[in-house]
């Protein structure tokens, strides 16, 4: 799914001034963007109106298929959120199923995707061990997992993986990040190092989007 963003601009309702100006982009499908800049200069605001979270008011965002077709950005987008949550009394396996499964993929294929998923984030092993049980980085791999396990094309990650270690980290990333097929991904991030895996990098900076130099060769 192709993300094209026009001319967005965004007061919060309380707000004394302009979060976003005139934030524009093009994001291919099946790219990887990171988005980055200074704490409090927006990025989470961009990322809720990407998915819908918050209405915009100025400007347009479209979710496009290859069709030309828009689909609606509620129904395309899938959430990592910087604050995992999980069902505590749920095992991780049905955890990590539980949006493919909701979005209508069947239980079995559901359930299967997901274990390959909990694999590619190094959670092999743990899929019956209950959420509650889990540390902050592993409840945060299990919310990855379960992001990629589902059908929606466009994944909208914010700082998704915050609470790891850098080496940790970097091996998730790239499991999500090559896993991703002709699912668009968008990672808020303030990691550089999380940024330079990604194909396409913006700054967000003075309410406008700044289009950095992507991946590292
Ligand atoms: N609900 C809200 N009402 C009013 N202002 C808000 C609200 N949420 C965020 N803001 C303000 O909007 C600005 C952008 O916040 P946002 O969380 O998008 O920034 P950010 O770049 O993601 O920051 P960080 O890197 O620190 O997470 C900040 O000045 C923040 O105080």
């Amino acid at each position: 799914m192709r993300l094209v963003v026009r001319d967005v601009g965004f007061t919060y309702p309380r707000g004394d001034h302009p979060v976003l100006t005139s934030v524009s982009c093009d994001i291919p499908a099946g790219t990887a963007a990171a988005i980055i800049g200074p704490s409090g200069s927006g990025k989470t605001t961009l990322l809720s109106l990407m998915g819908d979270l918050l209405p915009l008011r100025t400007g347009s965002i479209e979710a496009v298929d290859s069709r030309g077709i828009g689909h609606p950005l509620a129904e395309a987008a899938t959430w990592v959120f910087q604050t995992v949550s999980l069902l505590p009394a749920r095992n991780v396996l049905d955890n990590a199923a539980i949006g493919a499964h909701s979005d209508g993929v069947p239980k079995a294929d559901a359930l299967s995707r997901a274990k390959d998923c909990l694999a590619r984030v190094g959670m092999a092993g743990r899929e019956r061990d209950p959420a509650r049980t889990l540390s902050g980085g592993e409840a945060q791999r299990v919310a990855i997992a379960r992001a990629m396990a589902s059908n929606r094309p466009l994944l909208l990650a914010d700082e998704p993986t915050g609470q790891l270690d850098a080496r940790t980290s970097a091996a998730v990333l790239d499991a999500m990040i090559d896993a991703r097929g002709d699912r668009t991904v968008v990672i808020v991030t303030h990691d550089l190092e999380v940024a330079a895996r990604c194909d396409m990098t913006f700054e967000l900076r003075d309410g406008a989007l700044h289009t950095r130099p992507g991946r590292v060769p």
